[in-house]
């Protein structure tokens, strides 16, 4: 580098010394320069430099950067002298090992030095005689005929002093290795280990006492100290992970007059250092994600500092106060909005919910303002701000919602009250009335009603009706099913808790005693409820208030309570699995629904209701079941009840591909049970073969029949003692049957043998008549079907 050449600060001219020593600059040599150097200093008050090619000139009092030069026989090195006044002025350079050019280790040659400058003697040359030559001159002058000489010692004293230099120079070293916060590790030409510094044992978790002196390959886990002095190259910046640390290591080898004598390694722990890069980079994530939600929600958002400046705003904010985020940014919010909800949040600690304020352009807004507390100190404010046209046209929209639910509630319970409130129960059969009948009469008062039946007799479509049908109608109808809630939680789903009553209770909820204020609480499955909530549902139908779980408030609640289960509820109180006082505060009014096995009567009354329900829901027109399929039907024990008819009756439909059910539709099981003979169209078509189980036979497009001529004794005793119609009951069916099969009165009479005349006067007589479409509708069928439904 030529600026190196012509140093920018001011020294004399630089004198070129040859070094002819066979060992250039060794250890002993640069001691010998470095005590001549001080002398020289010392005599002339100067200091003097030395520069080794194109590196910046050093102390030449400085001894391990002088052996650092490697200088080899037949190098230049360049001296040079500061003159006395910039000496003064920036002290003499004191050399490595601490010692300046003032001549403590050589008093002789400082006395010397003395006599040969006088007192006083000065580089600038304004107090010298004329002639003479200036003392930086004379030094630089005498160190480079030191430096070009053979260096040999014949004074013992010089000797002394060189010892004494390389001594503490050994020491020196020593010293920076041990204070040296890296690594170090220093290896021979064999490999053996020769330094190996505390910091070394810290980072590598190995005591020097045990690697000193061994081969660096076995003594060090992962050692490549033996690569880089076997390649002669050096490994720089190097990531190792030895043991749970990881480790950056510059290996180098230690190279002298051409030769590698070693190998150094210097390295550092940075296994801190890449834990924080890591957490770094989480952070730096983590603020990118939320920058990003920040940045997309609706509400605005605007930080304010410590001071009261507005340190970040999102656009929404920016849109809704009608700013520029710039502009907004760094605004003073104890000036711009001294009584907001920020300014008040800021000076109290506390939030400041639901402020309402005035913005530009009429714009009405309601802010949350939340201080930001750190170690108990607020250290700024979050306000979250929201239009009030916002939360107005939510508010409209909940409106416009509640009245639209309250209409459609409305329109549902007249549709079901205009049907009857228990006509969605099918069944004609003597269990069944009764049981309608009692819950008829329980509809009508407030009593406890208790609703037993196995599984899928309908036992909710029976609480369903007492709600509909009694005064309580118009109010709510909440249904809780206590197997269905995991008993920690039944509690609060019955009762409601308050915010934070327990962990994930973040916010209120109203429980179904609540809900149900003024109208009706269906407990589905009460048999399955655990002890300790029988024992808290007690105490709130005896003393009809409730209080929420974590709260202190109780509420008085008017609600009615049907309990359905399918459990034999006295043997769970025998066997103290159920509270008794419980269970005769729920028995006060006992409705007991039948298997569908001990009312089979009612089966194709039912099987009737879900053929007609499924074709329609599924777009198909089923005309009817088969005898064969009724027969097996009839005889199945239905362990599922009404539930388990309903889903084969929608299955059949979905997978049978004819108007006509027939026994090959149903599940094997079904299959092998009930009448014999293979349904054929004729089997089912013809009328007079047929035996209609009930008056509602003709009612829809559905009509179900079963052959007389039934094989299994239960179902043949079945259709015997299914009710009778009366003659002219089974005549307008007929005559309605053929007329809708056949299409016309020629084509009905032509099947059924009679006259067009004999038909149309039937038809007539019953009030049969083409109601559109092909469809042929009798008078009396309106009537029959309510009577099927009770
Ligand atoms: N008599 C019936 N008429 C019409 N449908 C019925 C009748 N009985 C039951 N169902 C129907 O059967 C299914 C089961 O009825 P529901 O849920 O009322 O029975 P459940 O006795 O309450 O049963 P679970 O004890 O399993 O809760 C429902 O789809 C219901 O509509």
């Amino acid at each position: 580098m030529t600026s190196l050449t012509k140093p920018h600060y001011s020294l004399t001219n630089e004198t070129k010394a040859i070094i002819r020593h066979e060992k250039g600059l060794h250890a002993r040599v640069a001691a010998m320069i470095v005590q001549k150097s001080s002398e020289l200093q010392s005599r002339h008050q100067v200091a003097l430099y030395l520069r080794h090619r194109d590196r910046p000139p050093i102390p030449a009092t400085t001894l391990l950067q002088l052996i650092a030069l490697a200088v080899q026989p037949g190098d230049a090195l360049w001296v040079s002298a500061r003159a006395p006044e910039v000496a003064k002025e920036e002290r003499i350079p004191p050399s490595v090992d601490g010692r300046c050019g003032d001549g403590s280790r050589g008093e002789g040659t400082t006395k010397n030095a003395a006599v040969t400058n006088g007192a006083g003697a000065s580089g600038s040359g304004r107090d010298r005689p004329a002639g003479d030559a200036a003392p930086a001159d004379l030094a630089v002058k005498e160190l480079v005929r030191f430096l070009e000489s053979d260096f040999a010692v014949s004074d013992d004293q010089i000797q002394h002093q060189i010892d004494n230099l390389l001594q503490d120079s050994a020491l020196t070293a020593g010293q920076v290795f041990s204070s040296m916060a890296d690594g170090l590790i220093v290896t021979d030409a064999q490999d053996v280990v020769t330094v190996f510094n505390p910091a070394a044992e810290r980072i590598m978790g190995l005591r020097a006492g045990d690697v000193l002196g061994r081969k660096a390959v076995d003594a060090i886990p992962g050692s490549r100290m033996h690569i880089v002095s076997g390649t002669g190259q050096p490994e720089l910046g190097r990531r190792q992970v030895i043991g749970g640390a990881v480790i950056l290591t510059n290996r180098t080898p230690i190279v002298d007059d051409g030769q590698i004598k070693g190998a150094v390694a210097v390295f550092e722990d940075i296994s801190a250092l890449e834990k924080v890069t890591h957490e770094l980079q989480d952070v730096k994530e983590l603020k990118e994600r939320l920058q990003l939600i920040l940045e997309s929600v609706q509400d605005g958002i605007c930080v304010v500092d410590r001071e009261g400046r507005v340190s970040y705003v999102n656009p929404a904010y920016a849109r809704i106060v009608n700013g520029r985020r710039d502009d907004l940014i760094g605004q003073d919010v104890r000036v711009i909005s001294p009584k907001g909800a920020r300014r008040q949040a800021l000076d109290t600690g506390r939030p400041v919910l639901g402020h309402v304020a005035q913005k530009t352009g009429e714009m009405t807004v309601v802010a949350d303002a939340y201080p930001i507390i750190v170690d108990g100190a607020v250290t700024g404010v979050v306000s979250i701000v929201k239009t009030l046209t916002d939360a107005q046209s939510l508010a409209e929209k909940l409106n416009r919602m509640a009245a639209r639910a309250e209409y459609l509630e409305a329109e549902l319970r007249r549709t079901k009250k205009s049907a009857g409130a228990f006509a969605r129960f099918i069944g004609q059969s003597g269990k069944v009335r009764d049981a309608l009948a009692m819950a008829e009469k329980a509809a009508e008062g407030p009593s406890t009603v208790l609703i037993r039946g196995e599984s899928g007799t309908g036992k909710e479509l029976v609480a369903e009706g007492i709600h509909e049908s009694g005064p309580r109608a118009k109010g709510p109808y909440i249904r809780v099913n206590c197997a269905a809630i995991p008993e920690t939680l039944l509690e609060s789903e019955l009762f409601g808790h308050e915010k934070g009553a327990f962990t994930g209770a973040i916010k209120r909820k109203l429980g179904k005693f609540e809900l149900a204020h003024r109208g009706t609480l269906f407990l589905d499955e009460i048999g399955e409820m655990d002890k300790g909530m029988q024992a808290k549902l007690l105490r709130v139908l005896q003393q009809k208030e409730v209080s929420r779980v974590g709260g202190e408030e109780t509420f008085k609640v008017d609600v009615k309570i049907i309990a359905a289960t399918n459990q034999d509820l006295e043997k769970l109180v025998a066997e103290g699995r159920f509270r008794e006082d419980l269970y005769y505060r729920l028995n006060v009014i006992p409705i007991l629904l039948p298997p569908l096995r001990e009312r089979r009567e009612d089966i194709p009354l039912l099987v009737e209701h879900f053929l007609e329900a499924a074709g329609r829901e599924q777009g198909k027109a089923i005309l009817g079941l088969g005898s064969d399929a009724l027969a097996a039907l009839m005889t199945y024990a239905w362990p599922g009840n009404v539930r388990e008819l309903a889903n084969l009756i929608e299955r059949v439909v979905t997978l049978s591909d004819g108007p006509w059910i027939t026994r090959a539709d149903l599940p094997t099981y079904l299959q092998e049970r009930g009448g014999e003979e293979e349904p054929t169209a004729t089997s089912v078509s013809t009328v007079e073969s047929a035996l209609p189980l009930h008056s509602g036979a003709l009612t829809g497009e559905a009509v179900t029949v079963a052959k007389g001529k039934v094989t299994d004794g239960e179902a043949e005793g079945e259709a015997i003692h299914a009710p009778l119609l009366t003659w002219e009951e089974y005549e307008q069916q007929i005559i309605t049957l053929a007329l809708r099969r056949h299409g016309s009165y020629n084509a009905a009479a032509k099947a059924l043998g009679l006259t067009h005349k004999t038909v149309a006067a039937k038809a007539r007589k019953f009030g049969i008549e083409k109601s559109g479409g092909d469809r042929w509708i009798g008078e009396k069928e309106e009537g029959m079907g309510k009577s099927i439904n009770g």
